[in-house]
């Protein structure tokens, strides 16, 4: 498989506290890809730490071939490595086509900024309205995004992230504080988007069920190390990971 992400060995700490210790995983390309693990586990750091809004203290980040460091995360999204955030990450009072054409800006390249500004508004604005249309989002294009119920509110930043054309997504819990319905309506939307345009998909989600059912490959942390790496299949059946579960799996 040919990987889209690596990471070889990557530390860091916070005053002591170990978030991340020699973590080691790769992601290949096109993959539904989970880390899981309880409160604490260094989870969000890791994420952090792919995106670059932290720096590893030892280890290296090699996303297409290309070792990050130093990158900021503005360079990384320009690279094609996107990112949804824990909580809510979405202007609430511009409309929901605002929020996403904002996303698909990611999409159309620093050369397009030579055509016509008419023409510009015209792609991006057609762009964006595709990506709505897929994630059923359409009948609320004009609605202040703040306004809408929380589910689609989620379903907005999502559309925000993949309106960027990103060649990696990380998501931080994009189920957290949804209904049964809206998990699975999310769960289609995201395995559609990877059919329809090729993203591959890092996730991070506290609900274990979904994980197992739609993830091609988990990374299990516990106070910052890999517990575990490997298939769906393997994870209820390590013991290492049902101790750190203290039998929540
Ligand atoms: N900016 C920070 N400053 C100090 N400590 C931090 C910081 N960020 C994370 N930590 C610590 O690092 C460890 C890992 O935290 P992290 O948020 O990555 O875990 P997590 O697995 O995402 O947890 P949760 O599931 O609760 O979101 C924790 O002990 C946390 O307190």
């Amino acid at each position: 498989m040919g990987w889209i992400l690596e990471a070889n060995d990557l530390h860091l700490s916070f005053k002591g506290v170990k978030a991340l210790v020699g973590v080691t995983f790769a992601v290949g390309e096109g993959e539904f890809f989970a880390v899981i693990g309880p409160n604490g586990a260094g989870k969000t750091t890791l994420l952090n730490v792919l995106s670059g809004v932290y720096e590893a203290e030892k280890g290296e980040v090699v996303f297409l071939g290309q070792d990050l460091k130093g990158k900021t995360p503005q360079e990384r999204a320009r690279l094609g490595l996107g990112r949804t955030f824990q909580g809510l990450e979405i202007f609430r009072g511009m409309s929901v086509l605002d929020n996403v054409k904002l996303g698909a800006e990611l999409a159309f390249p620093s050369y397009s900024l030579a055509l016509p500004k008419a023409e510009r508004e015209w792609r991006l604005r057609a762009w964006a309205e595709e990506v709505l249309d897929y994630l059923h989002l359409s009948p609320f294009r004009h609605a202040p995004a703040g306004m809408l119920p929380y589910g689609l509110q989620k379903r907005v930043e999502v559309a925000r992230a993949l309106a960027g054309k990103p060649r990696l997504l990380l998501l931080d819990e994009p189920m957290a504080g949804l209904s049964l319905e809206e998990k699975q309506d999310l769960a289609r939307f995201l395995l559609d988007a990877r059919e329809e345009w090729g993203i591959t998909l890092l996730w991070v989600e506290h609900d274990l069920r979904a994980v197992l059912e739609l993830s091609d490959r988990v990374l299990v942390l516990s106070y910052g190390e890999a517990l575990y790496y490997g298939p769906p299949e393997g994870v209820r059946k390590d013991p290492k990971v049902a101790e750190a579960y203290l039998g929540q799996v």
